[in-house]
């Protein structure tokens, strides 16, 4: 399963997007990087069933994404970079509102806002107006909501940008449980960290799609977004994921020798921790 942009075009007094074609992967957590302004938002609008592209299609397991009305399908959560969230509403309200809308009982929808809230640790302000919360409790509200749903496509649009790298590290652990469970999970993200720890990375400039790193792109090490990523990246990087070299025995002498394991090396390097 896989969400599809095919030739996708959009045209709004210019071109803000220009023949994009590109898959999102379930299973996989991709990152869309670009300038301010090159396109990301308009993509994920139009990935999400919210815009109709001028040409060219959207597509998830074959359906269109586009429904006629601006509704996204019901596979589809969003977490905008904006929040969308009801000011006057508490957190959990907030969260509560989004499963209430997909049909799930109130008892039943309180208690899953809950828990979500509690994913993000911030289950203590679940009764607090979304108004007198922080930008970053406000955007982990975003979170809780866009991700509390199952959704078989999460489009999340700068959803580290108010956040500590604790709370960055935390977000990003439960995006991969997304991913983990099936889901298609795209990440619109200005941060090389969030890049770095996604599977796969498109890169759109003034609307156009100029890179599009996969996986195996991200360990050659002389790949320009890999400098540019290991350049931005804390001092500790290498220290904390850096994978330990294991012995094999050889035969036929028994004698130990080093051996590469690229397998596993890829798994350290791309998986945060879940326990920050
Ligand atoms: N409805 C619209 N009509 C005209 N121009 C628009 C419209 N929506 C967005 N734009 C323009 O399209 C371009 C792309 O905007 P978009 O929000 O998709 O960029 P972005 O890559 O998400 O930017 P940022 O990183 O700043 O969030 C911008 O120049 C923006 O001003």
């Amino acid at each position: 399963m896989s969400l599809k942009l095919d030739h996708v075009t959009y045209v709004v007094s210019r071109t803000l997007l220009d023949d994009v074609d590109l898959e999102f992967k379930a299973g996989e957590l991709t990152a869309l990087s670009g300038p301010s302004g090159s396109g990301k938002t308009t993509l994920l609008s139009i990935a999400g069933g919210l815009v109709e592209a001028t040409s060219g299609t959207a597509s998830y397991a074959g359906e269109s994404m586009w429904q006629g009305t601006g509704d996204p399908r019901p596979e589809v959560s969003f977490v905008l970079q904006v929040y969308g969230l009801v000011p006057i509403l508490s957190a959990r309200e907030n969260v509560s509102v989004a499963l209430r809308a997909r049909g799930v009982k109130p008892a039943d929808a309180d208690e899953r806002a809950e828990a979500a809230l509690a994913r993000f640790h911030i289950a203590d302000l679940g009764d607090r107006q979304v108004e007198e919360l922080s930008g970053g409790q406000m955007q982990r509200v975003a979170l809780a909501r866009g991700l509390c749903v199952d959704a078989q496509v999460l489009l999340a649009d700068e959803p580290t940008s108010e956040l500590d790298e604790g709370n960055r590290g935390l977000v990003l652990a439960e995006l991969r449980k997304e991913a983990d469970r099936g889901a298609v999970v795209v990440v619109a993200t200005h941060d090389p960290a969030v890049v770095d720890a996604c599977d796969r990375h498109y890169v759109l400039d003034e609307g156009k799609l100029v890179d599009h790193i996969e996986p195996i792109d991200l360990h050659h090490f002389d790949h320009p977004e890999r400098r540019i990523i290991e350049e931005a990246a804390p001092p500790h990087f290498d220290e904390e994921v850096a994978p330990e070299p294991v012995t094999e025995p050889a035969e036929p002498t028994g004698e130990p020798v080093l051996v590469e394991t690229p397998a596993d090396a890829d798994a350290a390097f791309r998986r945060p921790s879940t326990d920050s």
